[in-house]
C-alpha cells in the first residue's frame, strides 16, 4: 500500500466563471518525484498556487500529510517552495536571506553554511561573498537562491516551478543531478514544473501532463516517456 502523501479531490478552480484548472483527483505518494508538464496557461502554477494556500479552490480541496492546506498551517513546517522571485526578500544579501530561512526553520547558522558549502559548483562563485542584495542578482542567479533556499530544514516536500527557466546549460545539468540526488532519497517528496521535457522525464519517477487545466496523461516515466511527451506536444502544435 502506498504511502499517499498529497490528495486532491475534486479540485477546480475558476476566475469569472471560466475553469482554469479541473482535477478529480489525484493522489502524490510520499517520496515520488513529480514533473508537471502542460503548454502555457495550462495550469501547473495554479495546481501549484493552490497546493501553497496562495490562492483559493473554487472546489474541492487539497490535503498534505491529512491536512486541509486551506485550514491549517501545520503543512507548512515540512513544506519548501519556490515559485518565482517574490519569493525571495530583495532588500537581502544572499547569505542574509537563507540565514533568515535557516531561522524560520530552526535551523543554525553553522548548519546552513555547511549546507551551503555543498553548493558552491552551483554557485559558481556569484552568490555568496557578493555584498549583493538578492534584487541585483541577474534572474538565474536570484533562481540559484531560491531553489537552494527550499533545502534549508530538510524539508519532506519540496515544490519548484519551472526551476530549468533562466539557469545556463551547465547549471541546469547540476540541478538536474541534485535533483536526482533528493529524489533518491524516498523520504522527499519533490513536485517540479516545467517546459523542458527532457529535463523533466530524466528527473521525475512520474509525468502528469496537463492540458487546458485537465489532466490527460498520468504516466510512470520509462525509455519511451520522452519520445511520447514529444508525440503528444508535437500532435497538439497540428491542432
Ligand atoms: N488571477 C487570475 N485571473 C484570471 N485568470 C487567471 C488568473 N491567474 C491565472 N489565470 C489563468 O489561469 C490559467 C492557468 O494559468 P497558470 O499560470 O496556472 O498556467 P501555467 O501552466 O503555469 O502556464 P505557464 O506555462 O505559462 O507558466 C491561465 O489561462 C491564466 O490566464
Amino acid at each position: 500500500m502506498e504511502n499517499i502523501l498529497i490528495n486532491t479531490q475534486n479540485l477546480t478552480k475558476a476566475y469569472k466563471g471560466v475553469e482554469v484548472l479541473n482535477i478529480p483527483e489525484l493522489e502524490i505518494p510520499k517520496g515520488q518525484s513529480f514533473g508537471l508538464v502542460g503548454n502555457n496557461g495550462a495550469g501547473k502554477t495554479t495546481f501549484f498556487s493552490m497546493l501553497l494556500d496562495l490562492i483559493q479552490p473554487t472546489t474541492g480541496q487539497i490535503t498534505s500529510k491529512n491536512i486541509v492546506v486551506s485550514e491549517s498551517e501545520d503543512w507548512k513546517p515540512f513544506t519548501s517552495s519556490f515559485i518565482d522571485e517574490s519569493f525571495l526578500i530583495g532588500y537581502l544579501t544572499a547569505e542574509e536571506y537563507f540565514y533568515f530561512i535557516g531561522d524560520l526553520r530552526g535551523v543554525s547558522k553553522a548548519e546552513v553554511d555547511e549546507l551551503l558549502a555543498g553548493f558552491s559548483d552551483f554557485f559558481h562563485g556569484e552568490i555568496l561573498n557578493q555584498k549583493k542584495y538578492l534584487r541585483d542578482l541577474s534572474k538565474g542567479n536570484q533562481k540559484k537562491v531560491g531553489i537552494v533556499a527550499t533545502f534549508i530544514g530538510n524539508p519532506e516536500v519540496i515544490i519548484l516551478d519551472e526551476p530549468f527557466a533562466n539557469l545556463d546549460p551547465t547549471t541546469q545539468i547540476r540541478l538536474k543531478k541534485i535533483i536526482k540526488e533528493l529524489s533518491d532519497n524516498n523520504e522527499v517528496t519533490i513536485l517540479i514544473s516545467s517546459h523542458d521535457l527532457m529535463h523533466v522525464t530524466e528527473v521525475c519517477e512520474r509525468i502528469v501532463v496537463l492540458n487546458k487545466g485537465e489532466i490527460v496523461k498520468d504516466t510512470q516515466t520509462s525509455e519511451a516517456t520522452l519520445e511520447e511527451l514529444n508525440a503528444y506536444f508535437g500532435q497538439e502544435e497540428m491542432n
